[in-house]
């Protein structure tokens, strides 16, 4: 044993000799080109190839190594003995990494493949935008030469796809804001981020279930339809246009979209975006299964005004609500035309969500809501550009079952007894009638939450009183004018008053079945 270590030691000794002796001897420029011919040759002969994935790719972060590092992840942790454990932002999950200089083999199709984590001391740092870790990380891929062709591309975009589903398992959803007015922050991003936490669901929303179900059906496949966009050529993104009055559930469901599909919410601020290359820019940051979210499109920005430089004073009256027929949707806009290059335009809008920009990146979908659908332009509602327009009603019967259950636990189904029937019969005529919107009837409920009996019997008052407001404005015809719904909400029903119970007013009949009802609901929910 003492011989061996003595052999080995000697072997150094001369080693380090040579080397001292070539450092002597030869110049630097000579022993730099005696390494990289030695290193050539090495390689011509070795039945492996190394790819290097640094960390940093010039000032930028690369996002391949921080995909390699999510994938390894996923089953290091199973491997390893030495493992590094981190927790991003936000993240509700610990990552285990790979030691540095450690390394770890994979196979994929049948392909051995040998990934190792190399850190090294960075040199003494030279003229830098941004100061730079004192680490140079990098991961290095070793596969063999003959499989690079086979399997290379299809790995790597493999590695990013299970890295994304990972984060995405990982992370609470994101809710992305452009509100800082088109600056960027260090990263160059021009998104500010916080956790997406909205406890809406496609169970707690109230709407038709029918109507419900459909556009659940239409959100799963559209998300398990990679290969059904890519055979007919269509860029893999999808459109829906949410409209309805105030109080109806268009913002709730967009929160139930995200929380059933697991995106993040792109929650776009027109009026905050500059110029149409801004859009473009904020639409190239945006991530791939995502949900990009234009609220009340209608009201968001005056497109006409800022299309014609001279064309409008951009008063706050014109601001709120653009007026369409002045809209021009020849050519490419006036960003392009007129030399205005700091007007969003609404061609310039339609190309975000339609044009050739609209396929960078994949798997998006757009939502646009407004109030008044009537007051968009054609353009935006032809066919192939929202997909799917869903209309957000008044409360109807079936929603209104969601929200009694919801807030006072109640199944309308188990409804038993003649007054309870009663009670349900009573709801159902005056529901429609009423038109009243979730929010309204929401109001009532969580006001009264405690009490089931007296929620019910709040409800049923409310209903009426409304129903028979709409009757008398209407003539019979059941439905009240937008601009007073648009109030109604505004005024946030902090109490909602009880119709009057002065029996003395009304006729006795009346009289008798109000205070029946008022039994029976008592009855019904105890
Ligand atoms: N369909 C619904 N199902 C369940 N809750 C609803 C529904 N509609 C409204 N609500 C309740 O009313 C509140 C307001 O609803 P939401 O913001 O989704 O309405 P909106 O249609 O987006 O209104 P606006 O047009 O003013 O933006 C929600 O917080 C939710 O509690
Ligand atoms: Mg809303």
């Amino acid at each position: 044993m003492k011989e061996l270590w003595t052999s080995v030691a000697s072997v150094l000794g001369v080693l380090a000799f040579c080397q001292s002796l070539l450092q002597v001897v030869f110049p630097p420029e000579l022993r730099f080109a005696v390494l990289k011919f030695l290193n050539r040759l090495f390689h011509c002969f070795s039945a492996y190839c190394y790819f290097d994935i640094t960390e940093i790719d010039g000032v930028n972060t690369n996002e391949l190594y921080n995909a390699v590092q999510l994938y390894l992840s996923s089953f290091v942790s199973a491997a390893g003995s030495r493992l590094s454990l981190t927790r991003a932002l936000n993240s509700s999950a610990t990552t285990f990494g790979l030691s540095n200089n450690d390394s770890i083999s994979d196979t994929f199709r049948g392909v051995a493949i040998l990934w190792e984590h190399v850190v090294t001391q960075r040199q003494s740092q030279s003229f830098s935008w941004r100061p730079l870790p004192d680490e140079k990380r990098g991961f290095t891929l070793r596969i063999k030469k003959r499989d690079k062709d086979l399997i290379l591309d299809s790995y790597l975009d493999h590695i990013m796809e299970r890295a994304n589903d990972i984060r995405r398992k990982n992370q609470e959803r994101l809710l992305y804001t452009n509100s800082r007015g088109g600056s960027l922050d260090s990263r160059g991003h021009p998104w500010e981020s916080v956790p997406f936490k909205h406890p809406s669901t496609f169970d707690t929303l109230a709407m038709d279930p029918d109507r419900k179900q459909a556009i659940m059906d239409d959100l799963r496949d559209f998300a398990s339809g990679q290969s059904f966009y890519q055979r007919t050529g269509r860029a893999w993104k999808r459109g829906y246009l949410l409209y309805g009055p105030p109080g109806t559930g268009k913002s709730s469901m967009i929160a139930a979209m995200a929380n059933y599909l697991g995106y993040d919410i792109y929650d776009l601020e027109l009026t905050e975006v500059h110029s149409n290359s801004e859009l473009r820019k904020l639409l190239m940051k945006t991530s791939s299964k995502s949900i990009i979210v234009i609220e009340d499109i209608d009201c968001s920005v005056n497109l006409s005004n800022r299309w014609k430089p001279g064309g409008g004073n951009g008063s706050s009256a014109n601001r709120n609500c653009y007026d369409p027929s002045s809209l021009d949707l020849r050519g490419g806009g006036p960003g392009e035309e007129g030399g205005a290059n700091n007007t969003i335009t609404l061609s310039g809008l339609l190309n975000f969500t339609d044009g050739l920009w609209s396929c960078c990146g994949s798997e998006r979908i757009f939502v646009f809501t407004t109030n008044h659908i009537e007051k968009l332009d054609p353009a935006l509602l032809r066919s192939g550009r929202m997909d799917m327009h869903i209309f957000m009603s008044y409360c109807s019967f079936p929603a209104l079952k969601i929200l009694l259950r919801n807030y006072l636990g109640w199944e309308c189904e188990e409804v038993d007894g003649e007054l309870g029937r009663e009670v349900m019969r009573e709801l159902e005529e005056v529901t429609e009638k009423a038109a009243m919107t979730p929010a309204d009837v929401s109001e009532v409920l969580i006001k009264n939450r405690g009490d089931r009996r007296r929620a019910v019997r709040e409800l049923l008052e409310v209903l009426k009183a409304r129903a028979e407001r709409n009757s008398i404005s209407n003539f019979g015809g059941g439905v009240v004018e937008d601009e007073e719904q648009e109030k109604r909400a505004l005024e946030s029903p902090k109490g909602v008053k009880r119709p009057p119970t002065n029996c003395q007013e009304k006729d006795n009949t009346s009289c008798k079945k109000q205070q029946q009802q008022g039994e029976a609901a008592d009855d019904l929910v105890d």
